[in-house]
């Protein structure tokens, strides 16, 4: 069985967390695992029991490709074990994203947080963060994304 890893990122932090995600089931669990993002990840959803889609907040919202990705594909995620992880840069998720998060009927979620790297950022959007009295720097808590990997394995990833 194959656990499909979807990364639904603009700057590449979210990939990070869900290829690491994709590794300590491999490594640590012996799952066999497959990170796609969410343009190649859907030819996969036939041959996967279990999907885990790792998607960033932007602008107070879940970022649209993940969001349309669980949208889009809703009926066969639910014949799936699905688990979702949220990254954004805030010290916790907004109780009303949890909400629409919970809404998909995932097995698990998780907040786990991301990185705002000014280099990577064209001026609007460090005007945004700026603005938004958002912080800069890389969040990313790789025990918590690599125990919430881990914990996946024994309800479903496997
Ligand atoms: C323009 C912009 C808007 C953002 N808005 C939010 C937000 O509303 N809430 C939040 O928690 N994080 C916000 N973030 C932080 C991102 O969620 C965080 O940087 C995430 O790790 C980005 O993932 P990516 O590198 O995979 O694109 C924002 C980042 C940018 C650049």
């Amino acid at each position: 069985m194959t656990t499909l890893v979807v990364a639904s990122s603009q700057h590449g932090s979210t990939r990070e967390i869900a290829e690491r995600i994709a590794e300590v089931l491999r490594v640590n669990k012996g799952v066999t695992t497959v990170v796609e993002d969410t343009k190649d990840a859907p030819k996969w959803l036939a041959t996967v029991d279990a999907v885990v889609v790792a998607l960033p907040v932007y602008g107070g919202s879940l970022d649209k490709a993940g969001k349309a990705f669980l949208d889009t594909h809703r009926a066969e995620l639910a014949d799936r074990s699905l688990f979702i992880a949220v990254s954004g840069g805030s010290p916790e998720l907004d109780p009303k994203l949890q909400a629409v998060v919970d809404a998909y009927g995932a097995r698990d979620t998780a907040y786990l947080r991301g990185a705002v790297t000014e280099e990577k950022l064209g001026f609007k959007d460090k005007m945004l963060i700026k603005l938004a009295k958002g912080q800069f720097g890389d969040f990313r808590n790789w025990d918590a994304v690599e125990s919430w990997g881990k914990s996946l394995a024994a309800r479903g990833a496997n």
